[in-house]
């Protein structure tokens, strides 16, 4: 099987053999033309030569429909997952026709009806869901590093900083720390008071900055890069199933 992440930074893929073991996988920033970075993945994913590919995208149509362009010409069945806020492995109370796919795969691949559970995506976006026992309460969005850093960039004349790394949130003394310390600090921040205000959730962070931001959260947090992969191979061997 071949799994694809579609997100609005990175395509990520993992290549996983019959019985679901991981043979392959990379992350690489698509520079919003996803289609074009897999047309030069084509003739790896040939070789691999999977049975089926399972697709997460919040890319929307346009980006979407070139995708699909470039998979048609591996002549392998692909199918983009559709959110579904009735699935029988958890409820949601999120308009299904707004939430993100890869918020809900994520979901859907942590999800357990014993626990209490707080979802953390760091990718472009940090979002924020609170599933209980199976069943979605909803959640927050709110701009990662890179957006925050982007907008201080552009809404401010004296802020000019274009590199610089988020690993304290200690004060800073100078524009660049201030900067990254005050980015990451607001999204330290803000998981730390939603784990202060749910204190028997159990939370989980997956994505691109999840190893960064979690070293700074003050609760034991979970790392898992597999969620949605997980959530995908669940989603697609449920609707075999039915
Ligand atoms: N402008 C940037 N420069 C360098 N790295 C970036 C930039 N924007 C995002 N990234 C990196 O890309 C990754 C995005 O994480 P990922 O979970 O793949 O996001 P998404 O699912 O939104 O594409 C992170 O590791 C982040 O550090
Ligand atoms: C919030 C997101 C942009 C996060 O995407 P990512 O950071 O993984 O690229 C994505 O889940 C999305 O486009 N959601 C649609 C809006 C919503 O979930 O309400
Ligand atoms: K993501």
């Amino acid at each position: 099987m071949l799994w694809l992440d579609l997100g609005n930074t990175r395509l990520k893929y993992w290549l996983t053999d019959d019985i679901g073991q991981i043979v392959a996988h990379d992350a690489k920033q698509h520079l919003q033309a996803p289609a074009e970075l897999l047309m030069g993945l084509t003739d790896r994913f040939e070789r691999y030569a999977p049975d089926f590919i399972g697709i997460s995208s919040v890319l929307g149509d346009d980006l979407n429909v070139k995708v699909s362009e470039t998979l048609s010409r591996l002549n392998i069945p692909f199918e983009f997952v559709h959110v579904d806020a009735a699935h029988p492995l958890m409820k949601s109370a999120y308009n299904d026709d707004q939430l993100g796919c890869d918020r809900w795969l994520q979901m859907l691949g942590a999800v357990d009806k014993k626990k209490r559970q707080c979802v953390i995506g760091c990718g472009t976006a940090v979002t924020i869901d609170l599933i209980n026992h199976a069943e979605h309460l909803g959640g927050y969005i709110f701009p990662s590093i890179y957006l925050q850093r982007e907008s201080l960039f552009s809404g401010t004349k004296q802020i000019t900083i274009s590199n610089g790394t988020f690993d304290s949130v200690s004060q800073g003394t100078t524009t660049q720390d201030a900067v990254h310390r005050g980015i990451l600090l607001s999204i330290v921040g803000a998981i730390n008071e939603i784990s202060h205000r749910h204190p028997n959730f159990e939370v989980i962070m997956t994505g691109g900055d999840a190893a960064i931001i979690a070293q700074h959260v003050n609760r034991p947090v979970r790392l898992r890069d597999d969620l949605l992969l997980n959530g995908l191979a669940r989603y697609f061997d449920h609707s075999k199933q039915t």
